[in-house]
């Protein structure tokens, strides 16, 4: 899975293609993907896949696994569409999101919230039909978190937007768990506090490296408020944060030792690339600890799976 090597939407380099500024071109498959947000999409799903594994089984969840997971990706994908739709106007402000389908007119209005409709409720109806209630509850709840509480309401009010928001995107491995077992467990809820720990300094990286953009668009992102300064010793504390918190799964024994030195490595490098972004010690620091928040999620969620999954009948 490449989830940031290829993200034309990052890079500085992008341009408004020539032609641009006529009538916008015909809107294809591609186009309905990208609102979906298909790379954060995928990581989360990553997570929750996750969440299924690590939760208790005797069979092996075959349900949780398939159509808990596609319930979830589908209705995640449709508060992503419903993001680009509330936020067309500042998209199409800011350079990384001007070329976003709904920014562009290339899929109206309508259409798009009819998209979202039909893969939000296809997602619901799924969870409910062949997972459980509480999986599809606690999704919903999530997609209205992130499309209506932080999209329409907190990214527009507060520096702290998300550090609240980031309560949806953190669900996902609670989600996958819920599917096996029908019931919240404290070792899920580690899963989403690491999740929840992990957002700041991922997104406020990206914002730092962003800032004139969400000045111009008039949103109050942290370094926009407070300063670049102040948002990267923000980043560090919570870098430092999220190295304490990825440590408890280990201290309550879900996972064993193999999960443990690789959540110190992988915290150790979140906390150099930190500190170089904090001294302004590295060109680019910012986007590149934003990319490595990104590798970092990920390999910690495989280091779980790892540790379970094969370490687990070898060292422990
Ligand atoms: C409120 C919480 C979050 C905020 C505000 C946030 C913000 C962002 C932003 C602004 C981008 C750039 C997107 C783009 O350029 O299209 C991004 C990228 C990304 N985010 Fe997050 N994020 C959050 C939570 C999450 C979560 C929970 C995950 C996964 C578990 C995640 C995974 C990713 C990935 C994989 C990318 C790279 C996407 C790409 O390459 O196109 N994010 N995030
Ligand atoms: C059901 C469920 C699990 C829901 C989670 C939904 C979801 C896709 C959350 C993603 C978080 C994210 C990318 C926030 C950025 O939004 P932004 O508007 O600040 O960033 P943008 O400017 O790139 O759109």
């Amino acid at each position: 899975m490449t989830v940031h090597a290829s993200s034309e939407l990052i890079d500085d380099t992008l341009q408004r293609p020539e032609g641009v500024g006529a009538a916008p071109a015909r809107a294809v498959w591609k186009d309905y993907l990208e609102l979906c947000k298909p790379r954060v999409v995928a990581l989360m799903l990553l997570t929750s896949v996750v969440g299924v594994l690590l939760a208790p089984f005797e069979a092996f969840p075959w349900t949780a696994m398939i159509l808990g997971n596609l319930g979830i990706a589908l209705m995640a994908g449709g508060a992503a569409v419903i993001n680009h739709v509330v936020d067309h106007r500042i998209d199409s402000i800011m350079a990384r999101t001007r070329m976003r389908p709904v920014a562009q007119g290339k899929i109206p209005v309508n259409r798009a919230v009819t998209f979202a409709v039909l893969i939000s409720g296809a997602g619901f109806a799924i969870l409910m039909g062949f997972v459980n209630s509480i999986t599809a509850w606690l999704t919903f709840a999530s997609l209205i978190g992130y499309a209506v509480v932080y999209t329409m309401f907190l990214k527009r009010a507060t520096p702290q937007n998300i550090v609240l928001g980031g309560l949806a995107g953190a669900a996902p491995p609670l989600l996958g768990w819920t599917a096996v077992t029908g019931e919240v467990s404290g070792h899920a809820l580690l899963l989403v506090l690491i999740i929840f720990a992990w957002t700041p300094p991922h997104f406020w990286a990206l914002a730092v490296h962003r800032k004139a953009e969400y000045a111009q668009a008039e949103i109050p992102m942290l370094p926009v408020t407070h300063g670049d300064a102040y948002t990267r010793l923000h980043i560090l504390l919570y870098t430092f944060i999220l190295l304490a918190i990825s440590m408890l799964p280990f201290i309550t024994g879900m996972s064993g030792w193999f999960y443990w030195v690789c959540a110190l490595v992988l915290g150790g490098r979140f906390i150099q690339w930190a500190v170089w972004l904090l001294r302004d010690s590295k060109p680019r620091a910012a986007i590149l600890t934003f990319r490595f928040s990104i590798t970092y999620l990920m390999l910690l969620f495989v280091a779980l799976l790892m540790d379970r999954y094969i370490f687990d009948a070898f060292l422990y």
